[in-house]
């Protein structure tokens, strides 16, 4: 590439080849590990997990087999096999050669749905062997996901273990690809406004993917006589006999037409899953109207969808590829099938299951995009129609509708061991694996759904998180959302986000431009203020454009039960408006910001991280009290930690001297509470050292509550924190003291979270009734 020139597609193909291989590579070889799920840090440890400890779990599963599921990972087990006969579009390359692909599916799996996948690639080109090895795995394995075995063997040997084995065996290229296909075909043809009754097909592929798709599309309603397959060999007709097998030729149409160029002619189906560039732009060029092109070959499609463009502007394109609208891949399915499976214990997938899968999909990406989807997309037009097809691999609202459809569908066909009785809790175990946040948020939620729906206003409700927010909070029953802003314009944000929200049903809007309160809401705040610098025309022109501020009045004039703003801005100016309007709670004497986070092994909370730069003692035991109460909301028990450089005395310096006056302030004022310091941050989360330091610590266990010295020091740990842990996984700030639910966000605030603390205004409001 010369230095002034754009990379062409050949220098781009090259530079993912190298950065792919560097991503192989580095830091260390492939893609996956073991990770131990127990701890092995001493001798007891070694003994309970290796001998003599794990014969008692080998014992009882010689006493019932089904205890494997209880004492071994084997439940969340699943194999993904190959013999690398057809791995990607790339042919038989072999077993060891297709390891990378097997990787690959195997961390698809444990990111989307948490499976945990061993990649078994077999040297063996029998199709019997094969089975007689695949078989011989079952007690490894919850269930069997065969990859790139080529046509036809992948037929007979996915039927012979499907009769031997008594868990769940899915060629991914078959059924994972007819799933996916499936739910684009319905949607592709719902935008082009025709009718699987009556289009014509034609795919090019005979293979495993290519022959699952036509036969599932058939069970979806496509006639078989409309169908017509073509492979290297040209036009699957009646009598024809090279290439053939009994899979084809159930397809094989009785025509004199013999070549792809043929038979695309009036098409309004390209299904391509066979090899790069089958598909020339003088074919599509002969196509019907509004013709669905899917070239779902890997990696090199078909067709590139830029060719197709330069000579049909009304196609309606899909590939295998992540670099382009509509990936149309397996990923939208395998691990969610899988994960329906696993849990209520199916002993095989059904034709049922499949279809309950292929719905879920069309219908999510009908329904109004994710937040998580939106933010990994971004700048993309992710509103149903020609782009927008299919769901997103990274659409974590996969899991939650495609496992629950899966494993109602295996219950109702009678082949789920342990049917899932409770659906609404499977959903809610499914959410807290979506959303890490979901378990500590659940008794928050619970408290807020406990009484007749508040009145929740969101300060930016132009705001595109708040808005994907406030469909979420009116979905699932949390709140009404009252959103403050121009009320065409956040229609029309409804609409280009592809939201479902109605003014007046869903939720109500308070127009900045012109409400019938704004003389009674400014006089009322001048009212409160005209003592402390504001005149009336300064209370005019900010009733007019402060959001905050008409949030905090409507909230005072009982118009809303709770508050939410801080999108944008800084909190010290929201909060500015709140306590001339709201102020604070009786008995307090300082507000105080919390946050939560939510880390790979635990939950901590810290304070106060962004209201009070150099908090006193007095402040700081005010602080501590009220977040040990709020913590106790989520239903977990504080144990505060009082943070300093120094460790139980080992410094005088003011700021340690303050944190001991803090507990000493605390024993009196909170006896109840767990709580100790001066002390170490790595002191406070490790129990085990504390107890070596300071074997009378007024602390037992690991601590939650981390009460740090001044704000530098706890904003700063937070977002540290925060960023270490990947981000995302945050609680609040939750403002602690005013006298009305009110919480002010932060910049980088999420839609889920800004969802989350919705539940706690509320629970706020409730608990204040
Ligand atoms: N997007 C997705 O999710 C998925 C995409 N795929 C892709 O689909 C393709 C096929 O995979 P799979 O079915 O597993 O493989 P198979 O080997 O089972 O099938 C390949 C089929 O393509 C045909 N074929 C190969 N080259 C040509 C060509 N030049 N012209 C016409 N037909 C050709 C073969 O014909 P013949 O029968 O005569 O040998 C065979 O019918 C691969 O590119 C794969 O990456 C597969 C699964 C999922
Ligand atoms: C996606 C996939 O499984 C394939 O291309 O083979
Ligand atoms: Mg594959």
């Amino acid at each position: 590439m010369s230095e002034n020139t754009a990379p062409t597609p050949v220098d781009k193909r090259a530079q993912l080849r190298k950065a792919a291989l560097e991503y192989h590579e580095f830091p260390k070889p492939g893609k996956i590990t073991i990770a131990a799920t127990k701890q092995m840090i001493n001798q007891h440890d070694l003994a309970l997990a290796y001998s003599p400890g794990v014969a008692a779990p080998c014992e009882e599963i010689v006493k019932d087999p089904n205890n494997a599921f209880r004492y071994t990972a084997r439940g969340n087990l699943v194999g993904v096999v190959t013999n690398g006969t057809a791995v990607l579009g790339l042919g038989d390359i072999g077993a060891l050669a297709g390891k990378p692909v097997m990787e690959g599916k195997a961390v698809l799996f444990k990111k989307f749905s948490g499976i945990d996948v061993f990649d078994i690639e077999i040297d063996e080109k029998d199709p019997d062997k094969l089975v007689e090895i695949i078989a011989a795995l079952e007690p490894t394995f919850g269930g069997i996901n065969l990859e790139d075995i080529k046509a036809p063997d992948c037929f007979y040997v996915e039927r012979k273990l499907r009769e031997r084995m008594k868990i769940p065996v899915f060629h991914d290229d078959q059924h994972g690809t007819a799933i996916t296909v499936g739910a684009a075909i319905i949607n592709g043809l719902k935008v082009a406004g025709k009718d699987i009754k009556s289009v014509k097909l034609v795919a090019s592929g005979a293979g495993a993917a290519a022959l699952a798709c036509l036969g599932l599309l058939i069970k979806l309603g496509m006639p078989r006589e409309n169908i017509w397959v073509t492979d290297i060999a040209g036009v699957v007709y009646e009598g024809r006999t090279e290439l053939m097998d009994e899979d084809k030729a159930f397809f094989a149409q009785n025509t004199p037409l013999r070549k792809l160029a043929e038979v695309i002619v009036d098409a309004d189906v390209f299904l391509g899953l066979s090899a790069g560039g089958v598909l020339k732009q003088d074919m599509v060029r002969t196509m019907a109207a509004n013709p669905l092109i899917f070239a779902l070959a890997n990696p090199n499609p078909e067709i590139a969808p830029e060719d197709v463009k330069a000579v049909r502007d009304d196609a309606i394109i899909a590939t295998g590829r992540t670099d382009y609208p509509n990936q149309v891949n397996n990923v939208l399915c395998f691990p969610y099938i899988f994960r329906g499976a696993l849990d209520c214990g199916a002993t095989t997938i059904t034709t049922e299951m499949e279809i309950a899968a292929v719905h879920a999909i069309a219908e999510l990406a009908q329904a109004e995009q994710s937040e998580v989807v939106a933010a990994a997309y971004v700048g993309e037009q992710l509103a149903f129609g020609r782009e927008y097809l299919i769901p997103k691999p990274f659409d974590p609202r996969l899991m939650m509708k495609i496992a629950p459809a899966v494993a109602k569908a295996a219950a109702d066909s009678g082949v789920a061991l342990r049917p899932i009785e409770d659906m609404d809790a499977y959903s809610d175990h499914l959410q807290t694996f979506v959303y890490a946040s979901g378990t500590t948020m659940k008794p928050i939620f619970t408290a807020a759904r406990a009484a007749a729906k508040k009145r929740i206003a969101y300060a930016e409700g132009e705001e595109e998180r708040v808005l994907r927010a406030a469909q979420i909070v009116a979905d699932e029953n949390v709140a009404r959302p009252t959103l403050i802003g121009r009320p065409a314009i956040i229609a029309q944000r409804i609409e280009k986000f592809g939201l479902r929200l109605k003014e007046g049903q869903d939720y109500d809007v308070v127009n900045v431009e012109d409400d019938h309160r704004y003389r009674d809401f400014w006089q009322t705040y001048h009212r409160m203020t005209e003592r402390k610098g504001i005149t009336a025309p300064v209370a005019k022109i900010e009733m007019r454009r402060r959001l905050t501020l008409i949030a905090s009045m409507l909230l005072h004039k009982g118009e809303v039960d709770g508050m939410i703003c801080g999108t944008w801005g800084f909190t010290a100016h929201h909060l500015n408006y709140i306590d001339q309007v709201i102020g604070m709670r009786a008995g307090c004497n300082t507000y105080a910001c919390m946050n939560g986070l939510l880390l790979p092994d635990r939950q901590v909370f810290l304070v106060d991280t962004h209201v009070n730069y150099d908090p006193t003692a007095a402040q700081l035991a005010e602080i501590t009290v009220m977040a040990a109460e709020e913590m106790m909301r989520f239903g977990i028990k504080p144990k505060a930690a009082l943070l300093s450089h120094s460790n139980f005395g080992s410094s005088n310096h003011p700021s340690a001297v303050k944190m001991r006056e803090t507990l000493e302030i605390l024993k009196i004022q909170a006896p109840w509470l767990e709580v100790d310091g001066e002390m170490h941050g790595d002191v406070a989360l490790d129990a085990k050292s504390r107890a070596s330091i300071m074997p009378h610590s007024t602390l037992s266990g690991d601590a939650n509550l981390l009460v740090m010295p001044n704000i530098d020091a706890a904003n700063i740990s937070y977002n540290l924190l925060k960023t270490a842990a990947g981000g995302g996984i945050a609680i609040g700030p939750v403002l602690l003291g005013a006298a009305e639910p009110v919480h002010i966000l932060t910049a980088s605030a999420t839609v889920r979270r800004i969802v989350n603390m919705t539940a706690l205004t509320v629970a706020d409001a409730n608990a204040a009734r």
